[in-house]
């Protein structure tokens, strides 16, 4: 069989894989392969177009999985989209850049993960962007492009969002600092000198491309690891087994290293298909068990996005005709953005977004409100029928960390978006709210159900079960957050003039929880799947990411994040990946 030797193998060319690429071959004695199904774009208007995103999903860039049906849900089945292109997700992501907060990231530390609190991480955040504000001014030092979308109607409707905020006494707060309490206009990862949209492949991989100790194999997947075990060394990881695309199999060699970054859903199954996970699935499945760990797969955790649509005033300008794709507003957005990149097609239309306390948290009524909610729901003993998978000293610190941002008046437990048009497509003038908690307690799994590592050419043979509310508290939450999302903006200026009438949705919770149950879709923020944090917590990677039980096997993607952040995840994995590539850099 063909196969090539390298010092560093990377599996998976997306948003954290190419950073890793880029960074690693830095260093121009190390030989640095990295393998991608996909193919690049880097041309391509409607990954480059920012409005143009939403085509991407369902499309060839994209694995397209499934989940199972939802229970909870009433048996819904949900789109599970994730990037298959250079960038990976990152190149058909929707651009947010939501920087985590510092008490998310130090209670990863706080798990046991040595070198990983707020501050060592924002400093390798600060490695991946520069931030354009509106006044020319920059912040950071990286690649990755980032900017605030200023075009009308766009920015008039932020503006009054900011400020209905605001005279609810939740001021705007700086992004990067860790401690957001109120409402923004949101950072995109947009390149404001070219409009287009800034990934992994473009800021990382593009001025990286040409140098010589950097191979780049496209259009090829990782079929199988290379493991060997021995009586010496227990086990430990030679190289890769990959697919290329004209169906040959070969073997990629690693001197140093091999390092998945195949994403939350992918990095579990090529553990799994390798020999790494439940011995009991491992067996059932017929797979040499290569190295033990039950939590390979488990601890899914991801967000849920609630919409609510406001009809708005007829004499008010928003962008509805052009999401409903009329002709003349199409042409108005395409001459828009080909003469300054305005426009809707210069932007995600998700435009504003507010971070915010457990609603009524600051008067005594909501404080005993939520009292009562802990008491019932939220045992830190570690209740295991929530998670059966998960260990009792995990769910303690998961829960403890739940609670005491829930009780907090000035931490986010809720996350927010505006898009200033009508998601539904009706006739008339809209803007659509989405309601997501920021950290949810319910965790589901994504396995294999099959031995055949054919599966990993596509989106079959996986079971994946977001347990979507299987946790109680989260639907307590959310419907919380719906009662107060409507009455704060039908009531508080700017937005309550800018809205027609409306009858209130929720009179009651129970209403609340109905409507949430029918309406809430994911959000795209998979993470967890391979947690990082001690092995007997529940860990799959220690703090130096390698893989327990494994020598030179390490994993650096959004699996490893143990809790997920309060907002979407794209700016928390370019923060994993650049820390993840000091610790390389220093122990290769
Ligand atoms: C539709 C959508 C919209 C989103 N919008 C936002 C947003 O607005 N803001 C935000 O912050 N986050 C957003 N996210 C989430 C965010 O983009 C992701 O969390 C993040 O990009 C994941 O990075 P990753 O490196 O873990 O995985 P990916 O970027 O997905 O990279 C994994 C790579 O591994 C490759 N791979 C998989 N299997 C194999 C194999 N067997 N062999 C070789 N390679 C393999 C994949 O093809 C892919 O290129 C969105 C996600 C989606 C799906």
């Amino acid at each position: 069989m063909a196969s090539e030797t390298y010092d560093v193998v990377i599996v998976g060319c997306g948003t954290a894989g190419l950073v890793l690429a880029a960074r690693l071959s830095e260093d121009a004695s190390l030989q640095v392969a990295v393998i991608e199904p996909g193919n690049g774009h880097e041309t391509d208007p409607q990954v480059l177009t920012p409005g143009a995103w939403m085509a991407l999903t369902n499309s060839p860039l994209d694995w397209a999985f499934k989940t199972v049906p939802q229970k909870e849900l009433g048996n819904r089945v949900l789109d599970y989209p994730q990037g298959r292109a250079l960038g990976g997700t990152s190149t058909i992501n929707s651009f947010l850049f939501a920087p985590p907060s510092r008490t998310n990231i130090d209670a990863w530390a706080g798990l046991g993960n040595n070198g990983w609190d707020f501050d060592a991480y924002s400093e390798a955040l600060k490695r991946a962007y520069t931030f354009h504000d509106a006044s020319g001014a920059t912040a950071g030092s990286g690649p990755l492009q980032l900017s605030v979308y200023g075009s009308e109607p766009v920015a008039s409707w932020c503006k009054a969002w900011v400020d209905c905020f605001a005279n609810l006494g939740f001021t705007s707060s700086d992004p990067f600092s860790g401690e957001v309490c109120g409402a923004l206009s949101n950072v995109e990862s947009i390149d404001p000198g070219k409009k287009q949209r800034s990934s992994s492949a473009t800021a990382y991989l593009a001025p990286a491309s040409d140098r010589p100790n950097l191979t780049v194999l496209t259009g090829s997947y990782v079929s199988k690891l290379l493991l060997s075990k021995t009586d010496l060394d227990g086990v430990v990881a030679e190289g890769v087994q990959i697919v290329t695309g004209d169906g040959a199999t070969k073997h990629i060699k690693a001197r140093r290293e091999v390092i998945l970054a195949a994403g939350a859903l992918n990095s579990p199954r090529i553990l799994e298909t390798s020999g790494i996970g439940d011995p009991d699935l491992l067996r059932k499945l017929g797979i040499e068990v290569m190295v033990e760990n039950p939590h390979v797969g488990e601890n899914l955790q991801n967000h849920t996005t609630t919409p609510l649509i406001f009809d708005v005033r007829d004499d008010q300008d928003t962008l509805d005709a052009y999401f409903r794709q009329e002709p003349a507003a199409v042409a108005e957005a395409q001459e828009a953005y080909s003469k300054d990149g305005g426009g809707p097609l210069g932007t995600s239309l998700v435009s504003a977004s507010a971070q915010l306390p457990f609603p009524g948290i600051r008067t005594s009524e909501g404080r005993e409100d939520l009292s009562r909610l802990l008491d019932g729901h939220l045992d830190l003993e570690a209740d295991p029928r929530w998670s059966p998978r998960t260990t009792p000293a995990f769910a303690e610190a998961h829960a403890s960390f739940v609670q005491s941002n829930l009780s907090s008046p000035t931490e986010a437990s809720g996350t927010y978006f505006m898009a200033p048009a009508g998601l539904a497509q009706t006739p008339g003038n809209h803007i659509t709210v989405v309601a997501m908690v920021a950290h949810p307690l319910s965790r589901g799994h994504a396995h294999i159900t099959s031995a055949s590592p054919d599966n990993l050419a596509g989106s079959g043979g996986v079971e994946i079960d977001q347990a979507t509310f299987s946790h109680p508290l989260d639907l307590e939450v959310l419907a919380r957050q719906l009662r107060f999302v409507e009455e704060a903006l039908t009531t508080t200026e700017p937005v309550a003039s800018l809205l027609k009438p409306r009858e209130a949705l929720f009179g009651d919770l129970e209403a609340a929880r109905e409507y949430a149950r029918a309406m809430t879709t994911p959000g795209h923020h998979f993470t967890g799947t391979c947690a990082m944090m001690p092995r007997d917590m529940g860990g799959v990677v220690d703090d130096k990411l390698q893989v327990y039980g494994c020598r030179n096997l390490r994993v650096c993607d959004a699996s490893v994040v143990p809790i997920i952040p309060r907002a979407n995840t794209q700016a928390v994995v370019y923060g994993v990946a650049e820390m993840g590539a000091k610790i390389f850099k220093e122990a290769i």
